[in-house]
């Protein structure tokens, strides 16, 4: 007979999840499996508060499936590992991102790329192998195989960390690929929030020249004294924005000066834009790379981008193995997040503030101190 799902889960475990589209998080209890042979138990610490949470709670990408516990940017601590795990020990600090199973056959795994898998288990809001649902790290613990588990470095803190996750090698991995991570070449950062202000952090780490497109004035001064920003461009007012004209409202002076100079852009906006005014700014030849997810589509001018023969591409994540190079890099680079913490109580305030673009820059719950009082 088969097992029944109080046999397959028997764990069960704290957890705040949404219940429909007001995505208002309220605790629950879920269940979790045992530790299995090539599994890791993981006591959840900290987990960052991504954009894609917020979307998927509040269905802007029609594919919720209620009730969903979010939560891809997790850290804590190994508290169990089953008998084949050869890379992990009781004790180790460790991280789980936006993936927690692939098919490990298809050809986007067979080149490490399994974050492009078909068959791509999502941390949250997904079906595992087993026909169970996934849920998040808004949750007390999770139990992972040891394939999607990151090994958290000496030096790097759980909780500024763990942005990186999600925040951090979704924008690596295209520097990375598209040769945006060169010395000397100036790239663009649309959009200063939690992937934005990583991406800041990165490229000046590869010794570039960055320049940050932002609807955000008031986010000028620290994006150039503090996160080290080269150059700084309003792109828009939010109203104006709405009407679509965010070429006419961009900061004309420096608009105009930073028209055809840069390599690369990364767009990490989360809400849809007219992008002509942003494929100006590359050189000939000049790659546009669209991370932010919007639940409305992107106008874009074919026009723009023939003339000059640029490139539009997307990019999803990141593989385990750039994770893990991504941690290890911001661990010598002495590179985390910039977070506020929050308390599992006030999630739902912080979900709103983030709505609102008033996070500076990623909220990280302090589930391990928290979530069992809320
Ligand atoms: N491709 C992938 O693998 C991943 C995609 N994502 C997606 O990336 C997006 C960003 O995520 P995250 O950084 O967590 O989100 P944040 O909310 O932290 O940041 C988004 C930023 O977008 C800018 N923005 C907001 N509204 C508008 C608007 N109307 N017009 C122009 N810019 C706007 C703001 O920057 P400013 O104030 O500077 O203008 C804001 O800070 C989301 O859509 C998310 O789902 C996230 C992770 C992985
Ligand atoms: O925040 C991360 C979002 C990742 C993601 C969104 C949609 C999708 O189909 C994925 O495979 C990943
Ligand atoms: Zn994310
Ligand atoms: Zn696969």
């Amino acid at each position: 007979m088969a097992p029944t799902e109080a046999e397959q889960h028997p764990r069960r475990v704290v957890a705040l999840a949404a219940h429909d589209a007001s995505g208002r998080l309220t605790p629950v209890r879920i269940s979790r499996r045992d530790t299995g042979d090539d599994d890791v138990a993981i006591q959840i610490l900290y987990c960052g508060i991504c954009h894609s949470d917020l979307h998927t709670i509040r269905n802007e990408w029609r594919n919720a499936l209620y009730p969903v516990v979010p939560g891809h940017e997790i850290t804590g601590l190994v508290t169990e590992v089953g008998k084949n795990v050869k890379k992990f020990n009781v004790g180790n600090k460790v991280g789980v991102g936006c993936m927690v199973n692939t098919c490990q056959s298809c050809e986007s795994c067979e080149e490490g790329l399994e974050n492009y898998c078909s068959k791509i288990v999502l941390t949250y809001n997904s079906q595992d192998k087993d026909g169970s649902s996934t849920y998040g790290g808004y949750s007390d613990m999770v139990v992972v195989n040891e394939r999607f588990v990151i090994k958290f470095p000496d030096g790097m803190p759980l909780d500024k960390g763990a942005p990186l996750l999600c925040a951090g090698i979704t924008v690596y991995t295209p520097m990375k690929y598209h040769g945006l991570n060169e010395p000397g070449k100036h790239i663009g950062v649309i959009g200063l929030g939690g992937l934005g202000h990583v991406a800041v952090k990165f490229a000046k780490a590869f010794g570039m020249k960055v320049t940050v497109i932002s609807t955000s004035p008031e986010k000028r001064e620290e994006a150039v004294e503090r996160l080290g920003a080269d150059a700084f461009v309003v792109s828009s007012d939010a109203n104006q924005m709405k009407l679509g004209c965010s070429f006419k409202a961009l900061s004309v002076v420096e608009y105009l000066a930073a028209r055809g100079t840069m390599h690369g852009i990364i767009n990490t906006a989360s809400a849809s834009m007219t992008m002509y005014p942003y494929v100006l700014l590359l050189k000939p030849r000049g790659k546009i790379i669209l991370l932010g997810l919007p639940e409305k589509p992107l106008q874009v001018s074919a026009y723009s981008l023939a003339a000059g023969g640029k490139t539009m591409a997307g990019s999803c994540m990141g593989s385990i193995r750039d994770t893990q190079e991504m941690i290890d890099f911001a661990a010598e680079h002495g590179l985390t997040a910039d977070i506020e913490l929050v308390g599992a109580k006030d999630v739902n305030e912080a979900i709103e503030r983030l709505a609102k673009g008033e996070v500076k820059y990623r909220f990280v719950m302090d589930v391990g101190k928290t979530l069992n009082a809320a």
